[in-house]
């Protein structure tokens, strides 16, 4: 067979590699269309990633597919291919299809298209409907003369995939696709510009386009090595039984969250949590319920306690103040570096388009996620602590009481002062733990559903 070239590249054999596709994506853990009929999927753009003259035996495409379902609706999600006539090694796991003598395989870790994507965000260069982007980091000179080495896959439970180059960057490729800039990549060029400190540096991004709107495909930021997230230091820490540097650690964490807040409001700006924004508020509580009774029918005999809950934030007067915020807050996106904790991943809810993620809102969600994530950490951790003093309230809820008075210690105000809302806060973030759990790790929906039933005295 003659090597295809990138000059003369044949055309992709859309059909075949769409059918192919249809059959690969539900498989993947990042697939976001859980739950719902896929009936076909189309490639809205193949972009093809400009490879060195000496691998005229691989192509590589970035391709964004539009997952079309029984129920009318459509999503677009990213992948990473190579075509190639022998599979890597490395790539053994990742087959998508054999089309005649070529193999399409995903490619999101082969070194060789990773040093592309460097290069292209490097020096912020084009190539067909690819565009580097790059951004003033602390070290981006260093960032752009990278010689991309190992590249390994990060490997854990993610909406998106990531993967570590040289143990020093961090790519991360965007899976679900929604046209404009991803929060994620907006945030962390707000916070470098603002000098938050609290998040890793964003060197850049991979940029393409979907309908006429941008979009983000991928960011390149600091990996940060060896550095443990909230999520396992708080169960270590319940397991070990050692109270005393989970509430430290929580209390650090409270005030991290609260410089992160005061970063995106300097960046952004606040409005006034008004009575028409608490009315939308409420209405998107009652909305996920709804949405989360479909997958969850436990949740129907609380449903009349959480809509009252929802309905009393309508009820209450103006005054507070809304902003940007992280929008899908939890232990696991802290990570404790060297200069203390971090915050990580601020595309907020993958599911919802982006307008509706860049909105103000109550800082009271991200602080809600806070406190639910303590109580899954409870719930959760493999080996309960020694029996506590049972005078005293349990580790969790001593971490949950510690992260807001660190947060009340920074930004001067209690979230515990806004009971109400904070209240609805946690009880709207769990009814999204239920959906979330149901779509993706039902063996755990237990979780959500027993605090809320905890939460409304059902217990
Ligand atoms: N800058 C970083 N340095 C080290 N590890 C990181 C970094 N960013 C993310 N991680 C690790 O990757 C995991 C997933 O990252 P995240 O940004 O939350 O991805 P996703 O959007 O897919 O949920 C985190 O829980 C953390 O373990
Ligand atoms: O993929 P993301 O990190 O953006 O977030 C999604 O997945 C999270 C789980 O990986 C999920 O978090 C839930 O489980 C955590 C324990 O695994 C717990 O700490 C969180 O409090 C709980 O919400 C998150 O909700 C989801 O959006």
């Amino acid at each position: 067979m003659t090597p295809p070239t990138t000059e003369a590249a044949p055309p992709l054999p859309t059909d075949r590699l769409e059918r192919a596709l249809a059959a690969w994506l539900p498989w993947q853990r990042w697939y976001a269309g859980k739950g719902r009929a896929l009936t076909g999927v189309r490639l809205v753009r193949s972009a093809p990633v400009p490879l060195p003259d000496n691998r005229q035996d691989l192509r590589g495409f970035v391709l964004v597919l539009r997952a079309e379902f029984a129920d009318g609706g459509a999503d677009h999600f990213q992948t990473v291919v190579a075509l190639a006539g022998t599979v890597p090694d490395a790539a053994a796991g990742h087959v998508i299809a054999a089309l005649d003598d070529l193999v399409v395989y995903e490619a999101v870790a082969d070194p060789v298209l990773l040093r592309a994507l460097f290069r292209l965000v490097a020096g912020r260069q084009r190539s067909g409907d690819l565009a580097g982007t790059s951004e003033p980091a602390p070290d981006s000179a260093r960032f752009a003369t990278h010689p991309v080495g190992d590249c390994r896959p990060l490997g854990v439970e993610q909406s998106n995939t990531s993967v570590v180059v040289d143990d020093r960057y961090l790519v991360k490729f965007f899976r679900r696709l929604h046209p404009g800039v991803n929060p994620d990549l907006e945030v962390q060029r707000a916070l470098l510009a603002h000098g938050s400190g609290r998040a890793a540096p964003v060197y850049g991004a991979v940029e393409g386009s979907l309908g006429d709107a941008p979009v983000t495909l991928a960011v390149i930021q600091r990996f940060l090595p060896g550095a443990p997230d909230g999520w396992s230091v708080v169960t270590r820490a319940l397991e070990q039984g050692a109270t005393g540097d989970l509430l430290t650690e929580a209390h650090r964490m409270g005030r991290t969250v609260a410089r992160v807040h005061t970063a995106l409001a300097d960046a952004f700006g606040t409005v006034e949590l008004t009575p028409p924004r608490l009315a939308a508020l409420a209405a998107e509580m009652r909305r996920q319920l709804a949405e989360a009774r479909t997958a969850v029918p436990e949740l129907d005999p609380l449903a009349g306690d959480l809509t009252d809950a929802f309905d009393a934030v309508a009820a209450l007067p103006g005054g507070a103040t809304a902003q940007r915020i992280h929008g899908d807050l939890h232990l696991g996106q802290l990570l404790r570096g060297d200069a203390g904790w971090v915050v990580i991943d601020f595309e907020g809810e993958p599911a919802l388009p982006i307008p509706e993620r860049t909105v103000p809102h109550s800082p009271l969600r991200d602080v809600a996620g806070m406190l639910r994530s303590f109580d899954y950490a409870a719930d959760l951790a493999v080996r309960p602590g020694p029996a506590g003093d049972p005078a005293q309230p349990p580790p969790s809820a001593r971490a949950q009481d510690a992260f807001c008075r660190g947060y009340a210690a920074q930004a001067g105000t209690d979230p515990r002062d806004q009971r109400p809302l904070l209240y609805a806060c946690v009880l709207h973030k769990a009814v999204y733990e239920t959906l979330y759990e149901a779509r993706h790790r039902p063996a755990l929906r237990h979780v959500p559903l027993r605090a809320l039933a905890r939460m409304l005295g059902r217990t």
